[in-house]
């Protein structure tokens, strides 16, 4: 496990980026996990190292954009409930009973520089490469890098450099969980006329979204081919989604999170995920060699 004391102090001296620890800052168990803070004039994050995950952004001002679960676990090899997931290299179950979602999500990332931009955006690099517990499920080498600009936006860009010598089946996505004040009120577009493929239930059906989506129930959802823009709009304003990826995900478990105990009752209300990435239809073959990079960009529409 990643400690306070193995992380590399220098990496701090930028002003503004603090390293702290979840029970420090969210009042988790023991120690916990190392977590980033940035803070400057345009906005502030809180990033996990275990899986490059962000569980905080706001913009100078204003509320979180992000969902974090107030029950999620930090704990070593434990996805964390809410923020930003990377799901990578696949998305969702594995048919041979592996992590769902990959295994990015649960390794501890390397943050290999923080740096402040003229602009006076946070810019910080971090990257994973095989370790032995990664090779058994994924035994191919690679090189994933996540650079995360913090500023009045949000700008995750995720390079996946397949560095093995045969081809491998890749998807990836930005499972962002947006902070609603009430879902039933929450209002998505940007997806109107694309192919969605419902997962609820295990059946994957297919349909067209009519008109703007407002979730209203057990929604589990991939759109294939979606514009590059989409805006969640609720009462405390608007957060506008833009990606280069072709997917996205809308999910919310409704009451059935009641029994996810890091979700806990009622959490469903509090987060919509809309989840830019490549999967399903859309995902990829990394050929020898090949350099995957998509990147997605959170601000106040
Ligand atoms: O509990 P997890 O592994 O983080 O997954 C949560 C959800 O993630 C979504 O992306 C999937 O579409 C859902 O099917 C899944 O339930």
């Amino acid at each position: 496990m990643q400690t306070l004391s193995a992380f590399d102090s220098r990496l701090a001296d930028v002003a503004g980026v603090s390293i702290r620890s979840a029970g420090e800052l969210y009042g988790s168990d023991g120690e916990g996990l190392p977590l980033v803070v940035i803070e400057n004039a345009l906005g502030s994050a809180v990033l996990a190292l275990q899986g490059a995950h962000l569980v905080s952004f706001r913009p100078a001002g204003a509320e979180d954009l992000l969902w974090l679960s107030p029950k999620a676990v930090f704990t070593p090899g434990k996805a964390i409930r809410g923020g930003i997931p990377l799901c990578l290299p696949w998305f969702g179950g594995h048919p041979e009973g592996k992590p769902a979602h990959g295994f990015a999500r649960a390794q501890p990332w390397t943050l290999d520089a923080v740096r402040t931009l003229p602009d006076g955006k946070t810019e910080l690099d971090l990257s994973l490469t095989p370790n032995a517990a990664v090779s058994a499920l994924w035994p191919h080498d690679f090189l994933f890098e996540l650079r995360v600009t913090v500023g009045r936006e949000l700008t995750l860009a995720l390079t996946a450099h397949h560095r093995g010598d045969t081809p491998v089946p890749f998807s990836s996505a930005f499972h962002t969980y947006f902070s609603v004040p009430d879902v039933v009120l929450a209002t998505i577009d940007g997806l109107q006329g694309t192919t969605y493929i419902d997962t609820v239930g295990g059946a994957h059906t297919r349909h067209t979204q009519l008109g703007a989506l407002q979730v209203a129930g057990p929604t589990d959802r991939v759109y294939l081919d979606v514009p590059a823009v989409q805006s969640i709009a609720t009462a405390r304003g608007a957060i506008r989604i833009d990606s280069d990826t072709r997917s996205a995900v809308v999910w919310n478990p409704w009451e059935y999170a009641n029994n996810v105990p890091d979700v806990g009752s009622d959490g469903y209300r509090r987060f919509v995920c809309v989840e830019r990435g490549d999967v399903f239809d859309n995902a990829l073959q990394l050929a020898p060699g090949e350099r995957y990079h998509r990147s997605m960009t959170l601000s106040l529409a």
